[in-house]
């Protein structure tokens, strides 16, 4: 299936739609055309090479993008059949977290961190429950209920990044948006993060970029690959080449350029 075969509209069944969005930096086209519908409760990959724009389009499913006054995006994308731009963004960004590749805790403690969120939100509920249900989906409720209120700072990089997660699900969130959440993280970690992943995509629909291609095919259903082209004035512009079920992309990838990319061979 080719990008243009993709899944745009799945009817009442996607949760996302995402209809030819292109993202610019001032003039200059980074992005092109992107159009591809979000299933729910799936995990997403995004894969391609450095600058093919998976970070750039994670940030405009929640809108993050309108925080670098350079970029803008055209187009249109619907979460839950309405505009992104109906939706009220802090409302937003809490249905559709984003976890960057990198942990970005607070210098607080571990409960602080989680419970941090809620509380500015004006949660109302019991908030060491949320706490504990937050820290239990991400397998870490047992290794650290007896250290709540020591510096989440202190802990293994591992730990920060799945704490990061608790702290997005916290939000109770429909969507989680993932940039390569495994990033530096050893072979056993990055396994124990990906149980972790395929546990939470019972609840959560997941969208994920990943430098993993293995990641990708072991733990995601489907997968969107994305290339840098060459446009005629010689600038790199990243866009959309084939999207589909991970198993069929990566058996029967219908593109060469996913071909080529899927067996290692990269230009
Ligand atoms: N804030 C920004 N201002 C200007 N250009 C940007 C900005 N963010 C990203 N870009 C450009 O957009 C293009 C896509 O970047 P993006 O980070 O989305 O790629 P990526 O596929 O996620 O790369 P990587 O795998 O290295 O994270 C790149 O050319 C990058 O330089």
């Amino acid at each position: 299936m080719t990008a243009l075969d993709a899944p745009v509209s799945m009817g009442l069944d996607t949760l996302l739609e995402v209809r030819h969005l292109s993202v610019f930096c001032r003039h200059q086209l980074l992005l092109r055309d992107i159009s591809l519908g979000i299933p729910p409760r799936q995990l997403v990959t995004l894969i391609g090479a450095s600058g093919s724009g998976k970070s750039l389009l994670l940030s405009c499913l929640n809108r993050f993008i309108e925080l670098f006054p350079n970029l803008h995006m055209t187009g249109e994308i619907k979460y839950r059949q309405h505009s992104l731009y109906e939706w009220d963004v802090s409302q937003l960004r809490c249905r559709m977290p984003l976890i960057f590749s990198r942990p970005s805790l607070f210098p607080k403690s571990i409960y602080e961190n989680v419970a941090f969120g809620p509380r500015v939100h004006g949660y109302q509920g019991d908030l060491d429950a949320l706490v504990q249900s937050s820290l239990e989906q991400v397998n870490l409720w047992q290794t650290l209920k007896n250290h709540l209120g020591e510096p989440a700072l202190h802990l293994s990089l591992e730990q920060q990044q799945r704490l990061c997660l608790a702290r997005a699900i916290a939000l109770q969130p429909e969507i989680l948006l993932l940039d390569d959440p495994c990033m530096g993280l050893d072979t056993a970690a990055t396994h124990r993060m990906e149980e972790c992943l395929c546990q939470l995509k019972q609840t959560y629909t997941l969208i994920m970029a990943t430098h993993h291609l293995r990641q990708a095919a072991r733990i995601s259903d489907w997968t969107a690959f994305l290339a840098l082209q060459t446009n005629s004035e010689g600038q790199t512009v990243g866009q959309l080449i084939e999207y589909a079920p991970t198993r069929l992309l990566f058996q029967r990838p219908q593109h060469p350029l996913t071909r080529d990319y899927v067996s290692g061979r990269f230009l």
